[in-house]
């Protein structure tokens, strides 16, 4: 599904008014019969039902006057508590202030500590606060009276709607600098807005419901949507049915390159997960002084011995069979437990410019080329770098924190940096294409915060690559599987006893929720 920007819904709105003719009221009735319903599905009957309502001055306000009206028709006590004054209120909302007046909603102004109080005991006795203080037109921190309000209406226990953005996150970054309003249910105009879909904006948003205002399809098509939230349609169109009559060479081949001593469990599931997620042949290389090791853990995956001398982590000596390798294979992965010493650095940087097929880079790979982040542009084929964000601080030399306070930025500058995809692991994984598109993945969970999950990850997108996936496509689907095969595990067993080895186990359920889909 694609994901808009504030701006980009503005146009949009604005598009739907002045070029195909809709008035602007209508869609503000459209937007609040939206969440009138949504507000009747988690609240039930409301009549009789003592409802608050919080407008502001702009159109978010103008919503939230619609609101009143419509939950008053079905019988709600409605109080509006306006956060200006009624004469900065201007426009589409103005008339819909004008009409609750007129069938005599009562409307409070909040602009003195008397009617906060007054506020204050009405949150106590109501069943619903709506928030329709700010949307899309929001900047900067909330402060003043609204800063109480909202710490009210967060300290109230009630069940809080907001419209179209809770307020207080900014919708284009996912910041809150302030105080923010803590939605349990949030219903979103026309498309998800970015910044309810990252950190922390996210946080507060409670359900997201995206609800279709009436903007004609040729205004939205004409806009440019460059992020996209991956969800089970996106997976569906990327996995294809298998063919009735195929052979396992149909389902390509693929390398990863892996182990030291001690790190010979990555690798392991590095090579489970992508023949768990469809490849046909899985081949693992590994420094030759363990190979037994592998032997004894693994049956479908074929172990390739790399030449170690005897000292249990690969070096540059290997390059040579090693791309050799690579030659018969349709993708590698390099990186689960390779370790990080020097050797492994030199053997990198020989592995990135010579390959010749498309590779993911992980893990010990990624804290090899931080030595040299500028070989990655030396490539001849596409790569895939799946950085947690310690190991981005490491690639970029930007702090963890800095690199967390925004994620879509950091990604997007590495990838059309270096030319690389980027998948920025953590909770919603950020996946950025060179050409400066994104992706934002919802599923996954707590629980996956556990050793080996990342090496799963790298095994599955390098299963779809070497089924001939293209790269963008092996990574959004593999991340939204990776998440969801987390979730199906932990909804099982919960977050806690939830290991790297149960995602392996869930991949297949996943894959076919996915495949269900497609009918
Ligand atoms: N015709 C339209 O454009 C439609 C707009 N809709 C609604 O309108 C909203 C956008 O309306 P607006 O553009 O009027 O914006 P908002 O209603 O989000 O509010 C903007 C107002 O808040 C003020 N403001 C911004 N940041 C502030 C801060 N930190 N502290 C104090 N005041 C601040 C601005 O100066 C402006 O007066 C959407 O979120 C949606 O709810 C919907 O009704 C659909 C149709
Ligand atoms: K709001």
């Amino acid at each position: 599904m694609k994901v808009a920007t504030p701006e980009q819904i503005g146009r949009m709105d604005t598009e739907a008014i002045t070029k195909i003719g809709i008035p602007g009221i209508v869609l503000m009735e459209n937007a609040a019969l939206k969440v009138v319903e949504e507000i009747v599905k988690s609240v039930g009957n409301l009549k009789e039902k003592k409802a608050v309502v919080l407008a502001g001055k702009g159109n978010n306000g103008g919503d939230a006057f619609a609101v009143a009206r419509h939950l008053h028709n079905i019988g709600a006590k409605v109080l509006v508590f306006i956060t200006s004054k009624k004469s900065e209120i201007k426009n589409d909302a103005e008339i819909n202030l004008k009409i609750i007046e007129r069938i005599n909603i009562e409307t409070v102004e909040i602009i003195s500590e008397n009617e906060v109080l007054k506020f204050k005991e009405e949150l106590e006795a109501c069943d619903v606060i709506i928030d329709g203080i700010f949307g899309t037109g929001f900047k900067g921190q909330i402060s003043g009276i609204i800063d109480e309000v909202v710490e009210f209406v967060n300290s109230s226990s009630k069940y809080v709607v907001a419209i179209d953005i809770p307020s207080g996150v900014n919708g284009e970054t996912g910041k809150v600098l302030g105080r923010c309003i803590k939605a349990h249910k949030t219903i979103t105009f026309s498309y998800p807005k970015i910044g309810l879909l990252i950190n922390p904006g996210c946080e507060y948003t409670g359900e997201l419901v995206i609800a279709d205002i009436g903007i004609p399809k040729i205004i939205s098509d004409a806009v440019n949507m460059e992020t996209t939230l991956i969800d089970e349609s996106h997976v569906s169109g990327i996995i294809p049915e298998r063919c009735r009559e195929s052979s396992k060479g149909n389902y390509g081949r693929v390398l990863i390159v892996s182990g030291s001593t001690g790190m010979t469990g990555s690798g392991c599931l590095c090579a489970k997960a992508a023949l768990r997620s469809g490849s046909g042949l899985v081949y693992l290389g590994v420094p030759s002084s363990l190979r037994d090791i592998y032997g004894t853990q693994l049956v479908e995956p074929i172990v390739i011995p790399l030449e170690d001398k005897g000292k249990g982590y690969l070096s540059k000596e290997s390059i040579n069979e090693i791309i050799k390798e690579m030659e018969r294979m349709d993708a590698a992965a390099i990186g689960p437990g390779v370790s990080s010493r020097q050797d492994i650095s030199d053997l990198m940087g020989e592995l990135i410019i010579s390959a010749t097929i498309p590779l993911v880079l992980d893990a010990d790979a990624l804290n090899a080329v931080s030595k040299d982040v500028g070989v990655l542009r030396k490539s001849k084929v596409p790569v895939i770098v799946t950085p947690h964000p310690g190991e981005m601080s490491r690639l970029t030399g930007i702090s963890i924190a800095d690199i967390q306070k925004d994620r879509i930025k950091h990604a997007r500058d590495f990838s059309g940096k270096y030319n690389v995809i980027t998948v920025l692991k953590g909770a919603k994984t950020i996946i950025a294409t060179p050409d400066g598109r994104i992706y934002i993945n919802p599923t996954g969970n707590p629980g996956m915060s556990t050793a080996g999950t990342g090496d799963v990850l790298t095994g599955i997108i390098t299963g779809f690559l070497g089924q001939g996936f293209a790269s963008e496509d092996a990574a959004a689907a593999g991340v939204f599987l990776h998440g969801l095969a987390g979730d199906i595990a932990a909804a099982k067993k919960g977050e806690y006893g939830l290991i790297a080895g149960d995602l392996i186990d869930e991949l297949p359920h996943a894959i076919n929720k996915i495949l269900q889909k497609k009918g």
